[in-house]
């Protein structure tokens, strides 16, 4: 008889109408992967920044009709993954959850479902592809909260090659659609991070880094490609470069202006409102001769070809916990790195290409 594999699709989760915003960044804000400070403290800190930033997202929100469109974007994503494993586990049946950090349907509602409909095997797979203990991590963090059970880890998949392949895509399909203009200035745009985060361990940064290196190496090579970080939030030092700074400097520059979100995988407040009308502005505003904001993947077929892929290895994986190398891949440093602190030894090299041998063959 086939299992019941239960896939649990992590992502942030978004207010779904002008009511939720506070709420949401109270959710936000009280975690304590975001703000590292006592709980009490922290209580009082989400309320106070949830009131006062409040109204501004509001208005923003409002820009896409009061409400974040990430969890409809999520469930067509949930969609097409069944259906693609549905195709490649014709023997199992195969069900996708969606567990939202700090808006329904939240991480505790989809750990029940799971519960209910007894799952044989749980796959964690995060919407986010580049590791971070504020997304990912919190995310992990809070489905051990609600199930206690075995599961079976996707920590990231920055390095994937269809996951590579599809924003080369969708990046060239825009610039065929902006009429394929010559001095191109490719802006890579991440979520930012605090950096002490970064220092504390966190391997978000090297992970995007590299993977701008990756599709910088893809792109026109006589492109410029400049990887940047944008939604800075609160007092503290982020790290950089801004991406409104870096979009400022590009249209002084005159440059043709490409724009793509590289650790956002579906479109929501800070693709359909930061990078698709602030930064226009500000483009439009320091004289840049065009201005093209790239589509998130969303369900871009080499996308989901990569969560069904990382699905797949993970089911027949030995361990609990796989990134898209198979084992490890964050450098030895990145302490904030969910795997066991491995040192890159001959040993592990073997075990590292025995993992990969067997994702191979599932
Ligand atoms: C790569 C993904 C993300 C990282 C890393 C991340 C870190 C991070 N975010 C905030 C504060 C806010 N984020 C907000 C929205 C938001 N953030 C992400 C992803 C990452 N955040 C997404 C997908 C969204 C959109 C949700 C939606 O509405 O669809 C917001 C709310 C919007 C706003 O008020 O600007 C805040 C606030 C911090 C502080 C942080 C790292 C410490
Ligand atoms: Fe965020
Ligand atoms: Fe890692």
């Amino acid at each position: 008889m086939g299992r019941k594999i239960a896939v649990v699709l992590f992502n942030l989760g978004g207010p779904d109408r002008p009511e939720a915003v506070r709420p949401f960044l109270r959710n936000l804000f009280d975690d304590p992967a975001i703000i590292q400070a006592p709980g009490l403290v922290r209580w009082a800190l989400a309320r106070f920044i949830s009131r006062t930033r409040a109204p501004m997202a509001r208005k923003n929100y409002a820009i896409m009709g009061g409400g974040s469109p990430l969890l409809p974007e999520t469930e067509k994503q949930a969609d097409a993954l069944r259906a693609d494993l549905a195709v490649q586990l014709p023997d199992d049946e195969v069900k996708t959850f969606i567990a939202m950090r700090y808006w329904h349907p939240f991480t505790k509602a989809a750990a029940k479902a799971v519960k209910a409909w007894g799952a044989d095997e749980i796959v964690l797979l995060p919407l986010y592809p580049q590791f971070s203990t504020t997304t990912t991590g919190s995310s992990l963090a809070e489905w051990k909260r609600h199930y206690s059970g075995p599961t079976r880890t996707v920590c990231c998949y920055p390095f994937a090659e269809s996951f590579v392949s599809a924003h080369v895509d969708r990046i060239m399909a825009a610039h065929e659609q902006a009429g394929r203009p010559e001095n191109v200035r490719l802006l890579l745009s991440a979520h930012g991070l605090p950096e002490k985060i970064v220092e504390a361990g966190d391997p978000y940064q090297w992970q995007c880094e590299t993977l701008s290196a990756m599709i910088a190496a893809r792109v026109p090579q006589e492109w410029d490609v400049v990887g940047c970080y944008q939604s800075r939030v609160g007092p503290l030092k982020w790290i950089g470069p801004a991406t409104d700074a870096e979009v400022e400097r590009a249209a002084t520059d005159k440059k043709n202006i490409l724009i793509a979100p590289i650790a956002f995988v579906s479109e929501h407040i800070e693709t359909l409102v930061e990078l698709g009308e602030e930064y226009r502005l500000l483009a439009e505003k320091h004289g840049a001769p065009s201005y093209t904001r790239v589509e998130a993947l969303g369900d871009h077929p080499d996308f989901i070809a990569v969560l069904a892929g990382e699905t797949l290895a993970a089911l027949g994986m030995a361990g609990r916990i796989r990134s898209c190398a198979g084992s490890r891949l964050c450098p030895t440093g990145a302490t904030g790195c969910p795997h066991a602190d491995v040192v890159r030894t001959a040993g592990h090299a073997v075990s590292l290409a025995a993992e990969e041998e067997q994702a191979r063959v599932v």
